[in-house]
């Protein structure tokens, strides 16, 4: 099996400092082992309830936090130990997508800035009209017209705009890994679904595999592909969307699925959740920051 274009996590652990737990440190993170494949191009569902560690798996796959315990890997490296060139390759693969893309943007710069800055710093295109005419093309892809979006400041995009934009840019640098974390939260139902088909098209037409974190079933169920359940830090359960949620093995997994509100207004949702914030052990080292991603 070709370790190529692979994300192979063995045995990751983040410990965070925290205060108020009896030993002063908090596992975010567990154990996490998992792999994801860019051949055949995949969506993989990360779920779990809210401080269970998807976020900070998140950082830890994009290189901005690196691990207290285990190991990352891309192409069988340690992500954490690429060279220069080896570590801009990684870069330009694995491109990620967050819930508040306001953050991404500098208010005293208009969107377009974001755009051109991938594409001169991956030298997407070699003249300005090459350039241009590879953003209008990706705006295009996401469903917005170059017309109302460039020139304009983040401040005067609704927020569905703004996140097409990070995809018009994942669009343009063609990753073989997409990073999502809780894209589609903030966004309305249409919007909401507007994003999905467009990152399940970059499966479909450009090979791209997704990460796809969140806390919300509707959407794993709508995106299909695989899911893994994670619990308290620990990936609990992973397997096809359809025979996790019809078939869970674990407990954790059947206390989320019986955690769906009913949309049957005569079959009000009255069972109460009980959410269990323990995760903390004993730590072995301590965290690190790298730089970021963008
Ligand atoms: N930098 C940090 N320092 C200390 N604790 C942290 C840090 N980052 C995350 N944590 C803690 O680690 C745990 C996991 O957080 P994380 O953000 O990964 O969860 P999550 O599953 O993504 O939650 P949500 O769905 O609410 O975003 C939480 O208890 C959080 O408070």
């Amino acid at each position: 099996m070709t370790t190529d274009k692979v994300i192979e996590l063995r045995g990751v652990q983040q410990r965070f400092h925290a205060r108020g737990t009896p030993d002063g440190y908090l596992t975010a993170v567990a154990d996490a082992s998992f792999r994801l494949d860019a051949h055949p191009p995949q969506v993989v569902s990360l779920v779990g309830q809210s401080g269970s560690g998807k976020s900070t798996i998140a950082r830890n796959i994009l290189g901005l936090q690196r691990p207290t315990d285990g190991t990352i890997t891309y192409g069988g490296k340690d992500i954490f130990k690429l060279s220069r060139s080896e570590y801009d390759d990684y870069r330009r693969n694995v491109q990620p997508v967050f819930q508040d893309p306001y953050s991404i943007f500098n208010p005293f710069y208009r969107v377009d800035r974001v755009l051109w800055k991938a594409v001169k710093k991956f030298s997407l295109a070699t003249t300005r009209e090459a350039g241009l005419a590879l953003i209008e093309e990706s705006l295009r892809a996401v469903s917005l017209d170059p017309d109302r979006v460039l020139g304009r400041y983040p401040h005067q995009l609704s927020g569905g705009q703004r996140q097409r934009i990070m995809l018009a840019r994942i669009h343009m640098l063609r990753p073989a890994f997409v990073i999502a974390d809780e894209p589609v939260s903030m966004l309305d139902a249409q919007i909401r679904k507007m994003f999905l088909d467009i990152l399940l098209d970059f499966q479909r037409a450009h090979g791209m595999t997704t990460l796809f974190i969140t806390h919300d079933l509707s959407t794993v169920y709508y995106l299909g592909g695989q899911v893994m359940v994670i619990n308290k830090g620990e990936i609990v359960e992973r397997g096809p969307v359809t025979e996790v949620m019809h078939t869970p093995t674990h407990p954790y997994t059947r206390l989320l699925l019986d955690s769906i509100p009913q949309p049957d207004p005569d079959a009000r949702w009255t069972t109460r959740i009980t959410v269990d914030e323990s995760t903390a052990t004993p730590p072995t080292d301590t965290a690190t920051e790298a730089t970021p991603i963008i």
